[in-house]
């Protein structure tokens, strides 16, 4: 008999403690602690300019900490060596920018360049890994298209393939699925999952409050630069959480097959009827 497939080794921890972040004196974002639970699907929430890319880029290094640190696995961020930080975690920032006239074929094999190096250069299984995340995004058609000539979802969605191609440990996500159309967003977003059963640490933040709550583990909502709320997405996810964090009432529904919320936004006026009279109920 085959032995049991044993479950993932879990990944390393990536965590904010009190961590400040700004671009000038200010902060914005104000002493977040964080623990991104490993090998799990962390998506981040919160309204336009409530901190969520400042604090992806601050758990990725691109950006210092006014105060406060970010460790992984109780080391601190900033002081490990920068081969290690890129093998492990890979970040795909909101509006990442193609070398001009790229082909798509060459920008996700920059994917693996964290894996090579002197001694280990381009290997054949790098260009399965490469392949493998074409297909995953749906991108392989794509592969000697030049990035600068495919839409807002065909570049997305090769970003997305370059991230994945780079195969670290812990990925995080900032708006991969922004431009694609729905089906697109579910593929991907099921991919993620893929990834995180395999044993990765994902990281997303994504605007679709019902996809966040339907692919979540962990749903981190932020306002004014600080988590409001954390924590499984059917106790964390209220309508006063929506309220306060995105200033809009909406209502919940529960998914008839997932359980999880389903938020439906109000309109901030008042419901017309029929005939588009201002309704006086
Ligand atoms: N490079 C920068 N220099 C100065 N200020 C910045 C910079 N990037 C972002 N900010 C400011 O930081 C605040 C938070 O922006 P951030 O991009 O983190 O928000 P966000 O929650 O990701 O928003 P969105 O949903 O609109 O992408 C905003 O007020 C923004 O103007």
């Amino acid at each position: 008999m085959s032995p049991e497939p044993s479950a993932p080794t879990p990944g390393p921890v990536l965590e904010a403690h009190g961590l400040s972040l700004g671009y000038g004196r200010a902060p914005i974002v104000h002493e977040v602690d964080l623990r991104v639970r490993p090998g799990a699907l962390t998506v981040l929430v919160g309204a336009n300019a409530s901190g969520k890319s400042t604090l992806v880029r601050g758990l990725a290094r691109l950006l210092n900490p006014q105060a406060g640190s970010v460790t992984l696995d109780g080391e601190n961020l900033s002081r490990l060596p920068s081969r290690e930080v890129a093998r492990t975690i890979g970040v795909l920032p909101q509006t990442p920018v193609a070398p001009d006239g790229i082909r798509v074929g060459d920008l996700v094999a920059h994917g693996r360049y964290p894996h090579q190096s002197f001694f280990r250069g381009h290997r054949s299984d790098d260009d399965e890994v490469v392949a493998a995340a074409l297909e995953a995004t749906d991108a392989g058609s794509l592969v000697d298209r030049r990035v600068d000539e495919l839409s807002g979802g065909q570049r997305q969605r090769v970003w997305i393939a370059m991230a994945l191609a780079q195969q670290p440990e812990i990925l995080l996500l900032d708006e991969p699925t922004s431009a694609l159309d729905v089906a697109h967003q579910v593929e991907v977003l099921e991919v993620l999952r893929g990834e995180v059963s395999r044993g990765r640490t994902v990281v997303l933040v994504i605007h679709d409050l019902t996809l966040a709550a339907r692919y979540a583990d962990d749903l981190v909502v932020m306002a004014g630069g600080r988590i409001v709320a954390r924590g499984e997405p059917v106790t964390t996810l209220t309508e006063e959480v929506v309220e306060h964090a995105f200033g809009v009432r909406a209502r919940l529904l529960e998914d008839p097959d997932t359980g999880r919320p389903v938020v439906l936004p109000r309109s901030s006026r008042q419901p017309t009827d029929a005939r588009g009279a201002q309704s006086r109920t």
